[in-house]
């Protein structure tokens, strides 16, 4: 579904993103893990087309995502760190306005909204949901950002961070919604710091270290070769010790 070649983005002579070849199959949630700077957002942001590339080619089913028309970008879905909600309106007057701008038939837009308000939030917090989103907390806009993104059912859906500011009980929510979305015609891209929540769902990752991609490929691959794994770690600097820490002034 995905295919990206010979990618360089390059930031005021600093490049961020040099990746030789990546390819997303229908049917798998693909995690790109990456620590804070990495260049994640920006790769997200050239597979959407929001921001140009240097050099390479990207494509979604075959075409180069410059050229997709508006009709095929409408069956992409996206959660970015910019939210876009409509912060004046509640939550249902949100929803159904996004459901109707894509066209969702209207007999079942009410139930979808329902379906997705009741697994995201617990009835005691549901009167919330009647004030405007703008008095929202920032966990509950995130999962309003998220429903808007999947309303529509779009065959892609592309989430920058889509766990962060989330409590447990909606992380866990999302990835069962996440698992129940994916099917063989769709494909879900998300980008992670947070490795805690790969393994509940990713059916492929992607290692974004100083600008390359260091695996692309099917998780089960990685996961049982334990040296790429021992090279996440240390990479991440997971089993770093506290005697370690240059912070006596504490
Ligand atoms: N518009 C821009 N102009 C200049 N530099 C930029 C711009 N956007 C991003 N960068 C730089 O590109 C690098 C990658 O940024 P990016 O936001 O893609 O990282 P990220 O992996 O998503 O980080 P995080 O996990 O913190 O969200 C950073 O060094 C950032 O400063």
């Amino acid at each position: 579904m995905i295919k990206i070649k010979n990618l360089k983005k390059v930031y005021n002579s600093h490049k961020v993103l040099d990746i030789l070849d990546i390819h997303i199959n229908p049917g798998s949630i693909y995690t790109l893990i990456g620590k804070n700077g990495e260049g994640k957002s920006t790769l997200l942001n050239a597979i959407l087309d929001l921001i140009t590339i240097d050099e390479g080619l990207i494509t979604i089913n075959g075409k180069p995502v410059t050229k997709l028309t508006t009709i095929e970008k409408r069956n992409i879905g996206v959660l970015q760190d910019q939210l876009n909600l409509i912060e004046e309106v509640d939550a249902y007057t949100f929803l159904k306005y996004i459901a109707q701008i894509y066209k969702v038939p209207k007999e079942v837009i009410d139930k979808r909204i329902q379906d997705l308000l009741d697994l995201f939030f617990e009835d005691k917090n549901k009167s919330s949901l009647n004030q405007p989103i703008l008095t929202y907390s920032t966990g509950m806009k995130k999962k309003i950002a998220f429903c808007a993104a999947v309303i529509h059912t779009p065959d892609l859906l592309i989430l920058d961070e889509p766990f962060t500011g989330l409590d447990l009980v909606s992380a866990n929510n999302l990835c069962l919604f996440l698992k129940k979305y994916i099917n063989n015609e769709r494909c879900i891209f998300i980008s992670s710091h947070n490795i805690n929540y790969i393994e509940k769902i990713s059916t492929d990752i992607g290692i974004l270290i100083d600008s390359k991609i260091t695996f692309s490929g099917e998780y089960r691959q990685f996961i049982t070769n334990q040296s790429l794994y021992d090279e996440l770690l240390k990479w991440l600097n997971i089993d770093v010790e506290e005697t370690q820490l240059n912070l006596d002034w504490l």
